[in-house]
């Protein structure tokens, strides 16, 4: 069946349906990840955009029940040059296409994808639809415009958990699969504000000896307070951070009393926390093969991506330093507190889809609330 991908700039694509029928609309961005494709459909940040993938071919590998980032999928278009339904994996139990219609999400496949790319590298990310039912160019363009821009929009409050949780499961091991820690090995109570959390960062969290509470994004910080935790810790989402303004005064209560670590969404809202700004890139960074430098080691990681937005450190000049910066365009990767143990990141250690080379970012929190635990 035939479908069509329409940008609001007019630019327009037509392809094959895969995954759910009908019509989707969302931000278009390109994710430059090879493999992981799981992850991506359900990491929330992805929440309000339509993802194309740079590699050329998807669901090789099929779905399984463990690469699951979230309860569910959140982005709301899947665009790929090839697809493949013979998928091949000890651990799959159902194809890509499948997985897609289950969870009425629309993609096309069979596009020039890397026209498509070249085109949001030049003219950057915009609202687009995906169509299974209306063919015709001018009326899609015009529903593609008609879409609400990203910019502005609060979408972590839609994606947070209803109550407070804990959190157990350790990190994937090759042999024993996904296990939950014993209460003995975890040192450090945390409290985790969800904004839309990965649960490989819990894992990440847990495995680095972390007593995990996770809380939703509204959570009163003297509630968090009154559970006495060592750190505080503040999760991506999706979204803009600037309309959170609750979320970001409630954030403001924890400075200077605990730890905090924040990451990509986190990390925004907590420059915004700091009397900093953010601000929209052109085209962002979403992928896997991201090379960041850590300005104290001056080491090199290869990292995971996923963010339109971004702190503007200038802004901050007073309270932090920049701490990684992002080799491809030099953008704000990482922040710390000048006075205080407060440190954040852009991109996601917890990889998933990714390099593990940023790992060791749990352990520098670990370090921080150890240091500073009375
Ligand atoms: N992965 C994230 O937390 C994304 C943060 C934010 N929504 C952005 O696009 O920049």
């Amino acid at each position: 069946m035939k479908a069509v991908l329409a940008l609001a700039d007019g630019r327009v694509f037509e392809g094959k349906s895969f995954g759910a029928t009908g019509e989707a609309t969302g931000e278009v961005v390109f994710n430059t990840a090879m493999t992981g494709y799981q992850e991506v459909l359900t990491d929330p940040s992805y929440r309000g955009q339509m993802v194309t993938m740079t590699y050329t071919q998807m669901g090789n590998t099929g779905i399984n029940p463990e690469d699951i980032e979230s309860k569910q999928l959140y982005l709301s278009g899947f665009i790929v040059k090839e697809y493949h339904d013979c998928y091949s994996n000890w651990r799959a139990t159902m194809s890509l296409d499948a997985y897609l219609k289950e969870n009425g999400v629309v993609g096309i496949q069979g596009l020039d994808t890397r026209a498509l790319t070249r085109h949001l590298r030049d003219k950057g990310a915009q609202n687009g639809i995906i169509s299974t039912v209306d063919f015709d160019h001018e009326s899609l363009v015009k529903k593609a415009r008609a879409v609400p821009s990203m910019a502005g929009l609060d979408l972590a409050s839609g994606v947070t958990c209803d109550k407070p949780y804990h959190w157990t499961e350790k990190l994937w091991d090759l042999e024993a699969g996904y296990n939950a820690a014993k209460q003995e090995e975890l040192k450090y109570k945390v409290v985790a504000y969800d904004f839309g959390i990965k649960y490989n960062i819990l894992r990440c969290l847990v495995s680095a000896g972390c007593d995990v509470t996770v809380v939703p994004a509204n959570f009163p910080a003297e509630e968090a307070m009154a559970m006495n935790p060592d750190g505080i810790f503040l999760s991506n989402g999706p979204g803009d951070p600037e309309p959170m303004t609750a979320v970001i005064e409630n954030i403001r209560k924890f400075v200077g009393k605990k730890p905090i670590f924040g990451i990509c969404l986190g990390h925004q809202l907590l420059g915004l926390a700091l009397g900093g700004k953010t601000m929209k890139l052109k085209f962002g960074n979403h992928g896997s093969n991201l090379p960041v430098m850590d300005m104290d080691t001056r080491k090199v990681e290869i990292t995971a991506q996923n963010h339109g937005f971004s702190v503007d450190i200038v802004s901050l000049g007073h309270a932090c330093e920049l701490a990684h910066e992002n080799l491809n365009d030099q953008t704000v990767e990482g922040m710390k507190h000048k006075n205080l143990p407060i440190f954040s990141v852009q991109h996601h250690p917890e990889a998933s889809p990714g390099p593990h080379d940023s790992h060791y970012l749990f352990g520098r929190f670990v370090e921080l609330m150890e240091k500073h635990t009375s």
